[in-house]
């Protein structure tokens, strides 16, 4: 039911009382807060009552903001530092404040103030794109989108990223020889490792040995620093903040795996930086196709490639490895769509080794399919937020006062039986042009808008050529006696247990 639509207490991030407003009037009018303005009652609930699936599936605890408090309500204590948090479901309200870049409508991001805190206190250069706002962010926003999202720049990276692709089949290859039923137990695992190769390929031509059979030292360090950082995000989180004095590990442990993060993407930049300087020296002039290199020669200041490269890399690895893992699970479990899949492939790219090319690529429709229908069940980033900071706002028949978090709780919305019939079920037929015509914001795996996911088009071409190839080489089923997998969040959505999957040679 919507949310409450009474007059309510409002209470700040730390459990305070702020104030009260009303929230609904007598008649046919609402009042906002005194002398606000005068609205509509509205006709629809802000939130559409799914939070029983999101519930199910453990998003409640782990994503603050997300779901709404008591049985379907859109309203949740504020995660500190942001006063109120109110969660959206219902598409027909999501075009007014999403693509809305003013100054005024700050990123609410992901690890709220404590990824600000860490960086004023650790290093002032830490200002990425995904965290900073305003002009700085506007930015360095153009220029990222520039050299990543336009169709063209994002195929430049095809090249690095089929030698990453080539490896993984190898590497799938290795790990199911070893098994009697060619078994590949936690894919997801698998395939985190070849996100964090396929981005490293892209920022800065590195490869990194995540998928050779023994994985280098630092490599690996960097993967366990990742992991920390999102677990000791939740708790930190969690912990009241006098807390932190008492109890100062999960605090320093935090730290400490963004500063290992920071340093590790940081000797990659200066290496690829001096190699370039020393081929230019050299007389050679041809620009190298990665993006620390387009960077550099825009001008952008040391500082700010270091920042904004750390952050591509964490979300280049979880985003991948999700998706590749989900849409292989599902494959696996839909034998008929496999089939009708690796026959489009085979169409469009022949029987030959080489990797489609992107032209190639544009004539599967059905791999295209399937990726958005894993993305509407298991869209690896279950919401994001907003929070208009200047003033209140009006959205539909919605008033939203100043300083909300509002969340686009992507996970209920692209299963809401109202925009998808049989929404549990993984028809990726839904997305073929023949398919009926629906509502454009019902599913928003990237977001939308100027903040709209920056990766997109690389994530894209990266699943893309992954599955396209993998298919080729192998037919994919279940575990033989394995359980159904549910998804959870870990701040993104994951698996809640392993995937394992069986890899046939075909
Ligand atoms: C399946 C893969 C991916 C999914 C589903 C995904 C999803 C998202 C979503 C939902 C957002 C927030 C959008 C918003 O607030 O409106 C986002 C932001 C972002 N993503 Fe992705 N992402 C994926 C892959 C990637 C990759 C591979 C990269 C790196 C190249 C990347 C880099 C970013 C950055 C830098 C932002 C922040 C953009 C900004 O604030 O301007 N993402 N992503």
């Amino acid at each position: 039911m919507g949310l409450g639509w009474e007059r309510e207490r409002v209470e700040d991030g730390a459990g305070n009382a702020a104030g009260s407003r009303t929230r609904k009037g007598a008649g046919n009018e609402a009042g906002v807060g005194a002398g606000g303005p005068r609205v509509p009652v509205p006709t629809e609930p802000l939130v559409s009552p799914q939070p029983r699936q999101a519930r199910g599936h453990g998003l409640g605890p782990a994503l603050p903001g997300l779901l709404p408090r008591g049985s379907g309500g859109g309203g949740t204590r504020g995660i500190r530092g942001v006063p109120r948090a109110r969660g959206v479901t219902a598409p027909r309200l999501t075009p007014p404040h999403a693509p809305t870049p003013t100054p005024a409508v700050e990123l609410a991001p992901l690890f709220p103030p404590l990824h600000a805190a860490f960086a004023r206190a650790r290093a002032p250069c830490h200002r990425p794109c995904a965290r900073s706002e305003g002009e700085e962010w506007q930015r360095l926003r153009s220029l990222l989108g520039r050299h990543l999202l336009r169709p063209r720049a994002a195929q430049a990276y095809a090249g690095a990223l089929d030698a990453v692709v080539t490896d993984l089949l190898r590497r799938l290859q290795r790990q199911r020889d070893r098994h009697p039923q060619h078994l590949v137990p936690d894919v997801a695992t698998e395939f985190y490792k070849f996100g964090l190769e396929g981005i490293s390929s892209v920022l800065f031509g590195s490869r990194l040995g995540c998928l050779e059979p023994e994985v280098p030292r630092d490599t690996e360090t960097f993967i366990r620093s990742i992991n920390t950082m999102f677990v000791m995000t939740l708790l930190t989180m969690a912990m009241p903040r006098a807390l932190h004095r008492l109890f100062p590990k999960p605090w320093r442990t935090f730290c400490e795996a963004w500063d290992y993060m920071f340093a590790f993407a940081k000797g990659h930049v200066d290496r690829r930086v001096a190699e370039a300087a020393e081929r230019l020296s050299r007389g050679d002039a041809a620009p190298a196709p990665f993006l620390t290199d387009q960077l550099a020669r825009e001008k952008v200041p040391m500082k700010v490639i270091y920042g904004n490269v750390t952050e591509l890399l964490l979300a280049g690895v979880d985003t991948i490895s999700s998706t590749l893992s989900w849409s292989l699970y599902e494959l696996a479990r839909h034998p008929g769509v496999q089939a009708a899949l690796h026959r489009e492939i085979a169409a469009a790219a022949g029987d030959g080794a080489a990797a489609p090319s992107p032209a190639q690529l544009a004539r599967m429709p059905l791999l295209k399919a399937v990726v958005k229908e894993t993305l509407r069940l298991y869209p690896v980033i279950p919401g994001n937020g907003r929070v208009i900071a200047d003033r209140d706002i009006r959205v539909g028949d919605y008033v939203i006062p100043r300083k909300t978090l509002i969340t686009l709780c992507h996970y209920a919305t692209s299963r809401d039986g109202r925009l998808f019939p049989a929404p549990e079920a993984f028809r990726p037929e839904r997305w073929l042009r023949r398919a009926p015509a629906r509502h454009p914001f019902a599913s928003l795996p990237f977001g939308v808008g100027k903040r709209s996911c920056v990766g997109r088009r690389l994530a894209e071409l990266e699943i893309h050529l992954a599955l396209a190839q993998i298919l080729r080489c192998f037919e994919v089923q279940p575990e033989p006696g394995g359980r159904p997998v549910q998804p959870m969040t870990r701040t993104l959505l994951v698996p809640a247990a392993d995937i394992n999957l069986r890899f046939l040679s075909r």
